[in-house]
C-alpha cells in the first residue's frame, strides 16, 4: 500500500523542521555544501546506505563539494508523501556528522 500524498500545508508545516529542505514543485529538495570534495563523496555514501534501508531513493547529485537530494513517491505518483520526509528526517540526522557548512 503506497504512503498517501500529503498537502502542501502538512508539507510546509514538516519541513520547519527540516532545515535545509525546501518544497520545490511536486518533490522536497535540499543542496549540502561539504568542506571537500571527499567530504562530498562519503555523505553521498552514507545517503545512499540509508536509502537502501529505507527502499526509498532520491535523486542523489554529487557536485565538487556539494550533494544534492531531490526526492518524492515514485509508488503514489509522483507526489511528496511521509516516506519523503522521514528520508529527509534521517539526512537531516546525520548531516553534521560530515561537517556541512
Ligand atoms: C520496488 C521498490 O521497492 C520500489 O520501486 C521503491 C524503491 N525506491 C523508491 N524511491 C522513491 N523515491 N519512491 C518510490 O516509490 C520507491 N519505491
Amino acid at each position: 500500500m503506497p504512503a498517501a500524498p500529503l498537502s502542501q500545508k502538512e508539507i510546509e508545516d514538516r519541513l520547519g523542521d527540516l532545515p535545509g529542505w525546501s518544497l520545490e514543485g511536486d518533490r522536497i529538495t535540499c543542496t549540502y555544501r561539504l568542506r571537500t570534495h571527499f567530504a562530498a563523496v562519503g555523505l553521498t555514501v552514507h545517503v545512499a546506505q540509508i536509502q537502501d534501508e529505507l527502499n526509498h531513493h532520491s535523486d542523489l547529485t554529487l557536485g565538487y563539494n556539494t550533494v544534492t537530494l531531490s526526492v518524492n513517491t515514485h509508488d503514489a505518483g509522483g507526489v511528496v508523501t511521509e516516506n519523503d520526509l522521514n528520508l529527509a528526517a534521517r539526512v537531516v540526522a546525520i548531516a553534521a556528522g560530515h561537517g556541512v557548512r
